[in-house]
C-alpha cells in the first residue's frame, strides 16, 4: 500500500498543494483528473519523491519513502512524466534499455534486450528499434517512454514484490486505439501486485476504466472514490466549470459524458 498523510508544498509562498492525504491499494487502478494547474503533477512528484514536502509523508508499505535506498526504488517504482524529449539523440532501443538499467552494471544481458524488445513491442514500436529518437513523432515517443517503464518494471518470474507505476499523461498524444490499449495494458498490470496511477485529462476514460478517481482542484482533494461517486453532475460542475450531460452506452450500459 501506498499512504501519503498531510501533505503540503509551496513554492515562494504559493501553496501547489494543501493538505492532502491519500491511500493507494494495489490491484487498484487509480486515475487523478483536476484542471490545468490543480496541482496533479505536484502531487505525483511527491508520491514519487522527485520532490519532498514541506509537511507530511509518503509510505511505501511500512517504510517512509525517504528511508527507501534509490537502488531499491529503482526496482520497485516507475515514472513517466510528461518530459518526452531527451538531452542527446539515442536510439528507440537505447531509450528503452534505460528502463533496465537498475539491473545490469555495464552491459545489458540478453535478458534485458528481450525483455526491452517485449515491452516494444507491447506498445506497437518493435519495428522502430533502430530509429533516432529525435526522429519519433509526439505519439511515438510518448509509446517509447511507455515501454521503457514497462521494462523497468518488468517482473522476474519469482518476483512477487509490490511494484509502483505512476504516469503523467501517457496517453495525451495517442491515437484512440493506442488510448485503450494502453490504458487496457495498465490496467492488467494493476492486478499483478501493482499500485498504478495515472493522471488523465478524459473524463470518459476514467469512467470507463479507473477503480479509484482522484479529483484535485486548486491544489486540495475534491473527491476521491469510485468513478461513480465522483465523478458527479455537481462536482464537474464545481471543478471544471462546464455543465455536463450523461447517457448512457448503448452496449455496456455505463455512463458516458457529453459536454
Ligand atoms: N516551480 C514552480 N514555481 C512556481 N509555481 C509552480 C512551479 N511548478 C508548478 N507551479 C504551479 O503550481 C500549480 C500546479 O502545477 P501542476 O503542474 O502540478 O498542475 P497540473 O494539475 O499538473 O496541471 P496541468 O493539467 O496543466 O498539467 C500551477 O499553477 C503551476 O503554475
Amino acid at each position: 500500500m501506498l499512504r501519503a498523510e498531510n501533505l503540503s508544498f509551496q513554492i515562494g509562498g504559493n501553496r501547489l498543494i494543501d493538505d492532502v492525504s491519500l491511500t493507494l491499494l494495489p490491484g487498484e487502478f487509480t486515475m487523478m483528473l483536476g484542471p490545468n494547474g490543480a496541482g496533479k503533477s505536484t502531487l505525483l512528484k511527491l508520491l514519487t519523491g522527485t520532490e519532498t514536502p514541506q509537511q507530511g509523508q509518503v509510505w511505501y508499505g511500512n517504510n517512509l519513502l525517504t528511508s527507501i535506498p534509490l537502488a531499491t526504488q529503482a526496482r520497485q517504482k516507475a515514472v513517466l512524466s510528461q518530459l518526452l524529449s531527451l538531452p542527446f539523440d539515442l536510439r528507440v532501443e537505447e531509450v528503452v534499455m534505460m528502463g533496465r538499467y537498475p539491473y545490469f552494471d555495464l552491459n545489458p544481458t540478453s535478458q534485458d534486450k528481450q525483455i526491452a524488445d517485449e515491452c516494444l513491442d507491447a506498445v506497437g514500436m518493435f519495428s522502430f528499434k533502430t530509429r533516432g529518437f529525435a526522429s519519433l513523432s509526439g505519439g511515438e515517443k510518448q509509446k517509447v517512454h511507455l515501454a521503457r517503464v514497462l521494462a523497468q518494471l518488468h517482473r522476474q518470474p519469482d518476483d512477487t514484490s509490490l511494484k509502483y507505476l505512476f504516469l503523467d499523461e501517457p496517453i495525451s498524444a495517442l491515437d484512440i486505439h493506442y488510448q485503450h490499449q494502453i490504458l487496457s495494458l495498465v490496467r492488467k498490470l494493476a492486478s499483478q501486485n501493482m499500485i498504478v496511477f495515472v493522471i488523465v485529462h478524459d473524463i470518459n476514460l476514467a469512467l470507463q476504466y479507473a477503480d479509484k478517481v482522484i479529483l484535485i482542484d486548486r491544489a486540495r482533494i475534491y473527491g476521491i472514490g469510485t468513478a461513480e461517486e465522483v465523478l458527479t453532475e455537481a462536482a464537474i460542475e464545481a471543478v471544471f466549470k462546464m455543465k455536463p450531460w450523461f447517457i448512457t452506452h448503448p452496449e455496456t450500459g455505463r455512463r458516458v459524458m457529453i459536454c
